[in-house]
């Protein structure tokens, strides 16, 4: 690994760790009483608080602000699923002690969210956990997720792929490098990519399932979703 690429993977690990979820939102889980309409509003918090964490950590992302502003907003709109649930199933899968992961189970069990999203969910979860990544493949795959240039209404392809290919390239040399024992890791950690995007027609269903019961958003996820 070059400097240069040193310092790259080391200004996406800090912002990745500087945007966390904060403390209170997820003491919050084991708090508050479980009525159906309580769970939807944590989940609720905890939706928004990842889609802000997920603004300032991609802002952090080097060149990202240096896209076309409308590309900016297309790719942020376009991995803000994605990102989400990634970085939830990092939460889940090490940071939070058992108890959360059972508490979030209920509560997204039982806040309208019907059963056939849990099942994909819950599987993804557990994918990302048997991967035991390190923060640095946990950042830069989340980088790679939101630089992925074929989302909607991108229009210079070829500037995201640049960016995308830099992080591709560290990402795959960190691979080799922290798991020598495992050549095939990286392309692993690439076929997660895959399985994630299928979960982003998922949560299109979950969000109109809850729209059926009336439930309100936040302002931010009605425009990062461009609901209501
Ligand atoms: C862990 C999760 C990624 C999983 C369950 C909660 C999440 C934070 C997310 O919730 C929402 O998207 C969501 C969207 C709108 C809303 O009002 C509430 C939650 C889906």
């Amino acid at each position: 690994i070059t400097k240069e690429q040193q310092a790259l993977v080391k200004s996406i690990v800090d912002a990745y760790n500087r945007h966390q979820i904060p403390q209170d939102v997820t003491k919050k889980l084991l708090q508050e009483q479980y009525s159906a309409e309580e769970n939807f509003l944590l989940l609720t918090e905890m939706a928004t608080n990842q889609v802000q964490v997920l603004v300032e950590f991609t802002k952090n992302i080097p060149g990202f602000l240096s896209l076309d502003r409308e590309d900016q907003i297309a790719l942020l709109k376009g991995s803000a699923v994605e990102a989400m649930f990634l970085r939830s199933a990092q939460v889940l899968s090490k940071r939070m002690p058992n108890g959360y992961k059972e508490v979030l189970k209920e509560r997204v069990r039982n806040s309208g969210m019907s059963e056939e999203f849990m099942t994909p969910m819950f599987n993804f979860y557990k994918s990302i956990d048997e991967l035991q990544m390190v923060q640095e493949e946990q950042a830069l795959l989340t980088a790679v997720t939101i630089l992925t240039p074929d989302r909607p209404y991108v229009k210079d392809y070829q500037a995201v792929e640049r960016l995308q290919e830099t992080m591709l390239v560290v990402l795959r040399k960190l691979c080799v490098l922290q798991h020598p024992q495992d050549p095939q890791y990286f392309a692993r950690l690439l076929g997660r990519l895959t399985e994630l995007r299928t979960l982003n027609h998922y949560h299109a269903e979950m969000l109109t399932s809850w729209r059926m019961n009336d439930q309100k958003f936040t302002p931010l996820l009605c425009e990062i979703w461009d609901v209501q």
